[in-house]
């Protein structure tokens, strides 16, 4: 796995690890078979001519088009990849999404402007289209024929769908739409891989036909000639510059003027328009909710994924780091062992576990409710909707915040982008706001929220999630026990407080003469602190049960560490709500202070096998991408290779001394 000699601190803290990191690296993955795949992928993709970034210059070095272009370049080769091991083992099991993203981090190092093509554009195709129009577009995208995005987004609207601008006006004449942008604020802002790399996009836009207006409906465009790539006749596009991360993304814009496509490229699973012009409605609007969750549920995956990244580099770099010297004459201790730097990692670590198995756990209840809605029952639609919201708004934000930790916890060093830990807080600060900003979808739970506390004042059967409601109905305090069960039904509490405070207060503001929307709004700092409970008591449960059944399932030495990280995340939340607590629970400060106990106690406990966990994240180096993270620990020897790649540093003088240096000093002297 290294080429150089491991450093003396890592040797040591691998041979104190309890437990077997190739079981831990089999359990993550999903069996050892599972493991082997994506160890033959990884080796597969790495090796492969102009792919490895081991003897390039440094991306931060090059300029914003350079960047685009080895982007672009690379993923066309990983593209050519995909294609000849799916051929040659007859499967794309191995590249499954978060596989294919692994080895996609290693080697184009930000985000590939293709991913809205697998991320979006096929799934909207597979999930929206037609038999007909999906064997049409299917086979052509996934073979990489034609690049797609997903446009939906406009200069002046995001979040509120219904005031999106773009029209697709439907002419009966010539059985044509005519999509066109009304205005600057109609022009389309945002998709990925939209400014040069896509050649076809779904173009979200309001449909009108017979003079009428039926809301937002999807279409397939063509943007581009497929032969010169130049813009089609009617088609403005472009690219909206740098941003704080995603730099390789690709992010465009795009503008219509009166740009005619045929009736048949609006995507007609659902709601139809006939040749005359007849709009035929959707026989069931939640069923597009499918390609939002699932979109939401991968990131839940992807989130978990980046914080494991980010782990491993502040882990590994912390067990490297001496620093200060606390007792005289005795040597400065690995920075790892100050409780305080094991108290801003170890919950980074647990939270990457947390949130991977309750991912796994979104994912089962999306597969299933997708079966039942095969069967025609729709009933669970609403309550997979606000989980996947919730959870999506909630992992996110907590995701970026422990990277950020992460960033901090390496000092200086983290600042360095060859640490990596700012690109990877570029990458996933973004998944706060995209496919649904933080506060908007927390908003939505909390709809969902209002209508079960509702239905549970008036002695409604509930659904799973919010089945805990009714037990604390009459907001009597939870009884408290210092156990991991007794921190959820905390947990719970809370979450049923909240929701009764925010139900309350919108009542309140509604008999003060408010209307419901204006009531909603001045409640809605309480329904979102409500959805945040929610979800919280959502992880806690799911997430400890989940690892319990790992558990069990794991050997004793594995079992043991599993649980203690799991333990960990409920006490790390306890104590950081003991103020809720306090409220919902009948918790004592002597309770309190024995949280706070095994919570130092469970940090002293992880500390040995610190290094064994995050190594059984099992990051390759090329695509942990770290000067800082290394599996040999050679943080110094790494910082100073990639400082000596600075162009800068490739000649003594720059010439800026001569033309503005000098000059000024000489003056100075004068
Ligand atoms: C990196 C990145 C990639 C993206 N990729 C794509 C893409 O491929 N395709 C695409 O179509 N779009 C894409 N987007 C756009 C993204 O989906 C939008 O930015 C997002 O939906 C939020 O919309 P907005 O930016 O217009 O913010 P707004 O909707 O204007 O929201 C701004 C602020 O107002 C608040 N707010 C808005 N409405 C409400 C409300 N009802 N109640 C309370 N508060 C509210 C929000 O909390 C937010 O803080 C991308 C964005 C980013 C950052």
């Amino acid at each position: 796995m290294a080429e150089h000699k491991v450093c003396e601190d890592l040797v040591k803290e691998r041979k104190q690890c309890t437990f077997d990191v190739q079981e831990l690296i089999n359990l993550i993955d999903g069996g050892a078979q599972a493991t082997q795949e994506r160890k033959d992928v990884e080796n597969m993709v790495l090796s492969t001519p102009g792919l490895s970034s081991k003897n390039d210059v440094p991306e931060e070095y090059l300029s914003h088009k350079e960047r685009y272009e080895n982007a672009i370049r690379k993923a066309c080769i990983l593209s050519e990849c995909v294609k000849q091991y799916a051929e040659r083992h007859n499967t794309m099991d191995a590249f499954r999404p978060t596989n294919k993203y692994r080895v996609m981090l290693g080697v184009v190092k930000d985000v590939s402007p293709f991913m809205l093509h697998m991320g979006m554009f096929v799934p909207t195709i597979l999930s929206q289209s037609d038999p007909d129009q999906l064997a049409e577009w299917l086979p052509k995208a996934m073979s990489m024929q034609i690049l797609g995005t997903y446009a939906q987004t406009e200069l002046g609207h995001g979040t509120f769908l219904r005031g999106l601008e773009t029209t697709a006006t439907y002419d009966p004449s010539t059985e044509e739409f005519i999509i066109h942008s009304p205005s600057l604020t109609s022009y389309k802002w945002w998709p990925g891989g939209l400014a040069h790399t896509a050649n076809h996009c779904i173009v979200v836009a309001q449909l009108y036909t017979k003079g009428q207006c039926y809301g937002v409906h999807p279409f397939f465009v063509q943007i581009r000639d497929t032969e010169t790539h130049m813009p089609l006749p009617g088609i403005k596009v472009g690219e909206i510059g740098p941003k704080m991360g995603f730099q390789t993304a690709n992010n465009g814009f795009l503008g219509f003027d009166h740009f005619r496509i045929p009736r048949r490229s609006m995507l007609m699973k659902n709601a139809q328009v006939l040749k005359d012009g007849t709009y035929v409605k959707a026989k069931n609007e939640k069923a597009t909710y499918g390609t939002m969750v699932f979109v939401r549920v991968l990131i839940l995956t992807d989130v978990s994924y980046e914080l494991s990244r980010a782990a491993t580099i502040a882990v590994r770099y912390s067990a490297v780091r001496h620093q200060s010297q606390p007792k005289p004459g005795e040597p400065e201790p690995q920075i790892l062992d100050y409780v305080t730097q094991q108290h801003k990692l170890f919950i980074g670590v647990a939270t990457s576990h947390i949130f991977r198995v309750t991912g796994h756990w979104l994912w089962d209840a999306y597969s299933q409710t997708l079966k039942d809605v095969g069967k025609g029952n729709m009933d669970q639609l609403p309550e997979l909707h606000a989980l996947a919201c919730c959870l999506k708004a909630v992992c996110s934000r907590d995701a970026t915040a422990r990277i950020e930790e992460f960033r901090l916890s390496c000092g200086g060093h983290g600042y360095m982008a060859s640490s990596n830990l700012p690109i990877i807080n570029g990458i996933v600060s973004a998944t706060i706001t995209y496919e649904g900003e933080y506060t908007v979808l927390m908003l939505q739970t909390a709809r969902f929220l209002v209508k079960a506390w509702k239905q549970a004042t008036q002695g409604n059967t509930m659904t799973p999630t919010v089945s805990y409601l009714v037990q604390f109905f009459n907001n009597d305090r939870v009884l408290w026990e210092n156990t991991p069960s007794g921190i959820i039904s905390g947990f719970k509490a809370i979450a049923a407080g909240k929701t009764k405070a925010a139900y309350d207060s919108l009542h309140n503001y509604e008999k003060t003469g408010l209307d419901y929307e204006d009531a909603w709004n001045s409640a809605s700092v309480q329904l979102v602190n409500a959805s945040e409970a929610h979800c919280r008591a959502i992880l806690c449960e799911v997430s400890w049960k989940e690892m319990v059944r790992y558990a069990t399932n794991a050997s004793p030495n594995l079992g043991k560490v599993l649980l203690q990280l799991a333990e960990l995340y409920l006490v790390y939340w306890a104590l950081e709500k003991r103020g809720d607590l306090l409220m919902y629970s009948t918790i004592t400060r002597d309770d309190i202070a024995r949280l706070q106990a095994r919570y130092e106690e469970l940090l002293a406990l992880i500390r040995p096998n610190a290094v064994g966990i995050v190594d059984a994240f099992d990051v390759r180096d090329e695509i942990l991408n770290s000067t800082l993270g290394a599996y040999d620990g050679r943080v110094y020897e790494r910082l100073m290779e990639e400082a000596l790649k600075s162009p800068l540093n490739a000649e003594p003088v720059n010439q800026s001394f001569h033309k503005y240096l000098k000059p000024m000093m000489m003056k100075a002297k004068l």
